[in-house]
């Protein structure tokens, strides 16, 4: 089947915001610049300050100017943009922009497409649904799709809500969740890496695998969005989307096609297989973290709880750790680790496949153990590829083993420029293919996963916060969750020295 590019109008609320600036503008412009987006387009930005076309259009290069090495088609591009100043909660506002958006319809030939992204606060995305479907912007010729960003409610209470209100004026194959970890390159490699290639399927599975570890660790602390932050905490903010997301890639059966519905559903099969957490149980499966000051690459850094908008006495979790079973045939007994968290060591992102041990190991060592696991590593960000660790033959007159690594690296080969994954999903969305999105039914069974821990967190203050030091890998605790079961966390270092 032959694509033709899209023909669009894409309708960007929280135009003047941070993600529009940083992400947005120059991720389409990236699409323009490649050809994937013709002149067949334009993009509508809605905020509420009074801006003219010329500063918006002015404020568009600026931010391609800065987030784009050279850019070469700066003034073309911004020329498809257009502003419309309102309150999102004024429903009046919607008849002026509908006009906007038919009249452009005719100057740029869209055919009624319309993509509305909510780049904004999520307060407001069930009122601007709801007024964008009653003021009749969505019954066009063309399609209409929603774009919502995260996070998608607070509990699953809050998310069945506001799913409600969304569907009242978009059917759920309109509505495209970002779930932006969906668009890294080395997510959506993860499905490759196990369906295409007949070594690793027939050992992925509880016979060969002994635990899964996923570590998503970051630098940056809260920055400015210690408001935000303060009612998230790490669990809301990285476990109940990215990381169960990749947990769910990582597990779920083959899909029988690849197809968004096929692989949607395997991926729901899994968060339906994740062992429910009894509140009573938290403890022993979840280790929660706040970072306090510290250093990290030789500068001072301060605690959480003296960031920006943070409650001097916070009880907000800044890291989280956690061991996740998964109740099916092929997972039964093997844990998934996962980790996360803000001021750590470093910006990384990394799955790690530990295999068991072979039977008999003829090649000495104590307890009968290899010097070395066999490990799969997923490098997600900053670095991306994959490494496979072996055991081989020391050179010379022996018979000891020597660790080796087989290297793939995915972005180190010159001429290869990942699309990042705001440009990608972009684009799917554009194309109709919701594959890289999730469904309602993920996010509420990852709600339904995450709450009894949240809601012991929140009601049980953490008396020992802070309790990790910015620069650090986590809390003490963390280790021990691993330790309890004879498994250690694979450090990033530790792997690159072996
Ligand atoms: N920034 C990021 O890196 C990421 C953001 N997100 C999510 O994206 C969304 C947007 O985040 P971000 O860009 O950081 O937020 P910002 O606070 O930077 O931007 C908010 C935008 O909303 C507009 N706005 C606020 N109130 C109204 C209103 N009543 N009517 C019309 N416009 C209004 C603001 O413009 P004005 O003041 O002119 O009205 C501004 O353009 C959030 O859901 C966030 O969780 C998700 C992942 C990463
Ligand atoms: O969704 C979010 O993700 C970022 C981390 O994303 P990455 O692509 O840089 O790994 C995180 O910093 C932010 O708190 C969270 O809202």
């Amino acid at each position: 089947m032959t694509y033709t590019t899209p023909k669009t109008i894409v309708v960007i609320f929280g135009a003047t915001g941070d993600l529009a600036n940083r992400k947005l503008f120059p991720s389409i412009y990236n699409l323009y610049e490649k050809g994937e987006l013709k002149d067949e387009f334009a993009v509508v930005g809605v905020a509420r300050r009074p801006l003219t076309l010329d500063v918006f259009r002015q404020n568009v290069k600026d931010s391609i100017e800065e987030n784009i090495p050279v850019p070469q088609k700066v003034d073309e591009f911004s020329s498809h943009f257009y502003y419309h100043s309102s309150n999102v909660n004024d429903r009046t506002s919607y008849k002026e922009l509908k006009d906007l958006l038919d009249e452009l319809d005719s100057k740029y030939q869209t055919e009624g497409n319309r993509i509305f992204y909510l780049a904004m606060a999520p307060e407001f995305f069930g009122t601007i649904a709801e007024n964008l479907k009653g003021e009749g912007l969505t019954s066009t010729s063309g399609y209409s799709r929603l774009v919502i960003e995260k996070p998608f409610g607070h509990n699953l209470p809050s998310a069945q809500q506001l799913n409600e209100q969304i569907r009242q004026a978009f059917s759920e194959d309109q509505i495209y969740r970002i779930d932006h970890y969906l668009g890294k390159e080395m997510v959506q490699n993860i499905e490759v890496i196990r369906f295409a290639n007949a070594i690793f399927e027939p050992l992925w599975n509880n016979r060969y695998i002994s635990n899964i570890q996923i570590t998503s660790s970051e630098v940056l602390g809260v920055e400015d969005r210690g408001g935000y932050y303060e009612n998230s905490g790490a669990l809301r903010d990285m476990v109940q989307n990215h990381i169960l997301q990749m947990v769910a890639l990582l597990a779920m059966e083959p899909p029988i096609k690849l197809t968004t519905e096929e692989i949607r559903s395997e991926k729901i099969k899994v968060l339906r297989a994740l062992r429910p957490i009894d509140e009573s149980e938290v403890h022993d499966y979840f280790v929660r973290g706040q970072y306090g000051d510290g250093q990290i690459n030789n500068k001072q850094v301060p605690s959480y709880r003296k960031e920006q908008n943070v409650d001097p006495k916070s009880n907000t979790e800044t890291f989280v750790a956690g061991k996740l079973l998964i109740d099916n045939f092929r997972w039964a007994g093997v844990p998934f680790y996962i980790r996360t968290g803000k001021r750590m060591k470093a910006k990384s992102t990394k799955i790690i496949v530990q295999f068991k041990d072979i039977p008999m190991n003829l090649y000495m060592k104590k307890d009968n153990q290899l010097q070395n696991p066999n490990l799969l590593v997923i490098h997600i960000q900053p670095d991306e590829g994959i490494t496979l660790h072996l055991n081989a033959k020391r050179v010379g007159q022996n018979t000891q083993t020597t660790p080796v690594h087989l290297d793939y690296c995915n972005n180190c080969i010159d001429g290869i420029n990942t699309p990042a994954a705001y440009e990608k999903l972009i684009y799917d969305c554009m194309k109709g293919d919701a594959t890289n999105f999730t469904h309602w039914d993920e996010v509420a069974l990852s709600w339904s996963f995450v709450d009894p821990i949240s809601h012991v967190w929140e009601s049980q203050a953490a008396t020992n916060f802070p309790n990790y030091s910015a620069g650090s890998m986590g809390p003490a605790d963390s280790e021990k969750l691993l330790e309890n079961d004879g498994f250690q966390w694979w450090s990033v270092s530790e792997l690159e020295n072996k």
